[in-house]
């Protein structure tokens, strides 16, 4: 059976600053990560797999087509249907993501593959023997777990596949040991002359080519949310916080690309912005995170310091522990955003963090909590957006750890 590719096919290709050869058809390169992981970690994913994509076309053209978002652990609102199949336009602008490489979402991916397959699948794990000394290397190894289930019938691999589980497969499934920088694969990608869509499954297993590089940086800056989303976030920040962009000096230019801004020209709104980790933290993560009683004891110690009286917090935590929160707060305006049942029915539990992110992200002082990806995503956010580093990178601590160290302070190259 062979897979129908139209190579006509260009997502929009005129925003591309790549110049992809004409003359050669696209390969497409597929990604997916361990189930376990949460939304921004998986965004730290994509900037890996998407510099090893641009790294590809320097050769011959490739496509990274976008995992759809969804089965995610920390997804659970009941009253919006299944949390699946979520295309990335939902919570990304896909124009801005395709000026560092070009992408294209799954579902035209299977418009232009009438057979769903995917010709190969490559499951990335680590080395079962563990390691002494760190080096690059890679290994095709038996499977120390496979999800996948062989249909021998039909001679097939089937897998979760983003939730297209019913209709996408592959023919050939192998393991791979592999220690390394994405790149690293990049010979293992292009001498394969035969596949013209590969997957790499476990895609977290292999590191960022050079973590905090002016690269690394484009492929963050290329990560803009969707403008819909924003709109959501500003109208808020509008009537409830006092914060609009030109008040605040936090104006967009529309082309990341164009967008350059130093330390300190960011003033931001008059609040304080707080991500405050709940849930699965509380009891993981004992040591980090505060009482409700003593992250508000640190919000009132910020907000006599800052002179402030708004204080909006981002957080998992259910509504009881947001009231309690608040009562430890009452002599100071205390926000949280609640969505209309039509955002949260169009935007999911997903949109809904991009929204509390953007509303963090634009304060004059933000306070996060320790080792949490979605407050390192406001920090590069705050980056971005040209804020003094000292009002960016700082977090909550526990009551115990009296040395309260701060966040190290991953400031933007370009
Ligand atoms: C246990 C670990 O937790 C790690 O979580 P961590 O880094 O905080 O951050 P995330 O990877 O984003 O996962 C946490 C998820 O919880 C929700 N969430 C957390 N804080 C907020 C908030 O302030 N507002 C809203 N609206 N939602 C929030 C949201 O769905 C978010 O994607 C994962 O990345 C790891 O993969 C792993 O699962």
């Amino acid at each position: 059976e062979d897979v129908l590719y139209d190579d006509n096919f260009e997502p929009d290709s005129s925003k591309f600053k790549l110049v992809v050869d004409e003359a050669k058809a696209p390969r497409y390169l597929l990604y997916d990560v361990n189930p376990g992981e949460g939304f921004n970690l998986r965004r730290d994913v994509y900037m890996r797999i998407a510099v090893l994509v641009r790294n590809l076309n320097e050769d011959s053209p490739w496509i990274l087509v976008l995992p759809p978002w969804g089965r995610m652990y920390h997804w659970k609102s009941k009253d919006v249907g299944q949390q699946i199949r979520i295309p990335w336009s939902t919570f990304f602008d896909l124009e801005s993501l395709r000026r560092f490489v070009p992408v294209m979402e799954f579902a035209d991916f299977l418009k232009i593959s009438p057979s769903k397959e995917i010709n190969e699948v490559y499951y990335l794990q680590n080395y079962k023997e563990g390691w002494d000394k760190w080096e690059e290397k890679m290994d095709k190894r038996p499977c120390i777990f496979n999800p996948y289930y062989f249909d021998s019938e039909q001679d097939r691999w089937h897998g979760w596949f983003f939730g297209y589980e019913e209709e996408v497969w592959t023919k050939k499934l192998e393991c791979l040991s592999v220690m390394g920088h994405a790149s690293f694969l990049k010979p293992f990608l292009t001498q394969n002359r035969t596949a013209r869509s590969i997957m790499l499954d476990r895609a977290e297993i292999v590191l960022h080519d050079r973590y905090g590089d002016s690269v690394f940086w484009q492929a963050r800056r290329s990560m803009r949310f969707a403008q819909q989303l924003r709109d959501i976030a500003d109208d808020f920040r509008r009537e409830f916080l006092d914060s609009t962009d030109e008040k605040d000096e936090t104006v967009l230019d529309d082309d990341w690309t164009q967008m350059k801004r130093n330390h300190g020209d960011a003033k931001g709104g008059p609040y304080l912005s707080v991500h405050l980790r709940r849930e699965d933290f509380v009891r993981s993560r004992r040591k980090d995170i505060p009482s409700l009683e003593h992250a508000a004891k640190q919000i009132k110690k910020l907000m006599t310091k800052l002179k402030l009286k708004r204080v909006f917090i981002a957080t998992d935590a259910p509504q009881n522990e947001f009231g309690e929160l608040k009562s430890y707060l009452e002599e100071y305006q205390v926000y949280r955003f609640t969505p209309t049942p039509e955002v949260k029915s169009k935007y999911k539990d997903g949109g809904v963090a991009i929204i509390d992110q953007w509303i963090c992200a634009h304060a004059k002082y933000f306070v996060g909590s320790r080792e949490s990806t979605f407050s390192f995503r406001i920090q590069d956010e705050r980056e971005i957006l040209g804020f003094d580093p000292e009002k960016t990178f700082n977090r909550l601590c526990n009551e115990e750890d009296k040395e309260c160290e701060q966040p190290a302070k991953w400031k933007i190259v370009y």
